[in-house]
């Protein structure tokens, strides 16, 4: 598909250097193994240092030498992670010795690889839990100046024959913010709009998503769509954006010319934001598992420095998938577009 190729490209022309917090997994060094091939990315693999080598090694054809890996049991690097850790966590009654046995968690030390500038950003999360991932990476990356906080979404790739409209779109929040109130859901779709943009290079028309459509229902629930919609026009007048709609209502032309008469989104909507976690991560699921659509994420936006998390489901193309997006991520941030 033509964005993910742009993606790819895109990765690969920054050689950046992307660390897989979860190196002693297969699915993991088969994908360090694809970026490298391809030229992607380099890869740091973190983990035991014995089970990454042979699962390295298992690869024939390909040099293990290419991937460089770090075992959190006896890196060198532990007395300045632990010194790094424990300013960052000092307010919150971190001691040296908590931070020194800390540092030695996968998460964290990949975190503290990106926080301390040795690679550009990481992906963990085919193992660990989405709270375990994201929390390491708020705790010692934290959100970005330029944020008001930490969200995610997915890049959903509709290309299957079966897709009427084929391309890629964004649905958020599907992976971190699990209630948002009016003004996070607009915050979560400023940044969505904006990671939109900066993924594919197109003008990003968002869909402020709910039960009802043009107010087609009243509740407290709706009135926060209409509320977060407001919001979100008032900080960026510029920004293409409707709510409150069905999903049907923003994604189907007809659909929205009968219910959503006027929507400047005509039913062409390309990023998507749901009103809470449980909608999101249901309808990502939903779409990925029976409509077919390819998902890459939670890619996570608003953070100081690119650090993503993968769904324990996931693929080797995946973990591919997720390396190219975070290069593209530490790319954007190096020449300070604001997601
Ligand atoms: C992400 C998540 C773990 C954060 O939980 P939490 O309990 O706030 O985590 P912590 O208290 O460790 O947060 C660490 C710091 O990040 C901050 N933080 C939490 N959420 C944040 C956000 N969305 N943006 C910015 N900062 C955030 C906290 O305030 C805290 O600040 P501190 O430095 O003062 O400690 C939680 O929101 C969560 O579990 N989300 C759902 C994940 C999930 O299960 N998804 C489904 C599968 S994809
Ligand atoms: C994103 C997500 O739902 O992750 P997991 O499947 O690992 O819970």
């Amino acid at each position: 598909m033509k964005p993910l190729r742009a993606i790819l490209g895109t990765a690969s022309a920054s050689d950046k250097i992307i660390a897989l917090s979860e190196g002693d997994d297969p699915r993991i060094v088969e994908g360090a193994v694809m970026a490298v091939k391809e030229g992607v990315a380099q890869i740091v693999l973190v983990g035991n240092y014995d089970k990454v080598s042979a699962l390295l090694t298992a690869h024939s054809g390909f040099d293990p030498n290419r991937i460089e890996i770090h075992d959190p049991d006896s890196s060198p690097l532990l007395p300045q992670f632990a010194a790094a850790l424990l300013e960052r966590r000092k307010h919150k009654g971190m001691t040296i010795e908590m931070a020194q046995e800390q540092v030695k968690n996968r998460l964290f030390y990949a975190a503290l690889l990106v926080e301390e500038g040795i690679v550009d950003g990481t992906v963990g999360g085919a193992v660990e839990t989405t709270s375990d991932t994201v929390r390491a990476a708020l705790q010692i990356i934290g959100t970005a100046p330029d944020a008001a906080m930490v969200s995610s979404f997915f890049l959903m790739l509709f290309c299957q024959d079966h897709h009427d409209v084929k391309g890629v779109r964004v649905f958020a929040d599907c992976g971190l913010v699990v209630d948002p109130n009016a003004q996070e859901m607009a915050e979560i779709a400023r940044a969505s709009a904006a990671s939109y943009t900066a993924l594919t290079g197109d003008t990003a028309r968002v869909a402020m998503l709910s039960f009802s459509t043009s107010g087609s229902a009243e509740h407290p629930k709706v009135s926060k769509v209409v509320e977060a919609t407001q919001i979100a026009r008032a900080s960026d007048p510029d920004l293409l954006i409707d709510g409150e709609l069905q999903f049907d209502a923003a994604f189907v032309p007809e659909v929205a010319a009968k219910k959503a008469v006027g929507s400047p989104l005509e039913g062409q909507a390309n990023v998507f934001v749901f009103p809470s976690l449980n909608a999101g991560n249901l309808g990502y699921k939903i779409a990925q598992r029976i409509g077919g659509v390819e998902a890459i994420g939670p890619v996570l936006q608003g953070l100081a420095k690119p650090a993503n998390d993968l769904s324990r489901g996931c693929t080797s193309e995946d973990i591919l998938h997720m390396i190219a997006v975070t290069a593209v991520q530490a790319q954007t941030h190096e020449t300070g577009t604001k997601s």
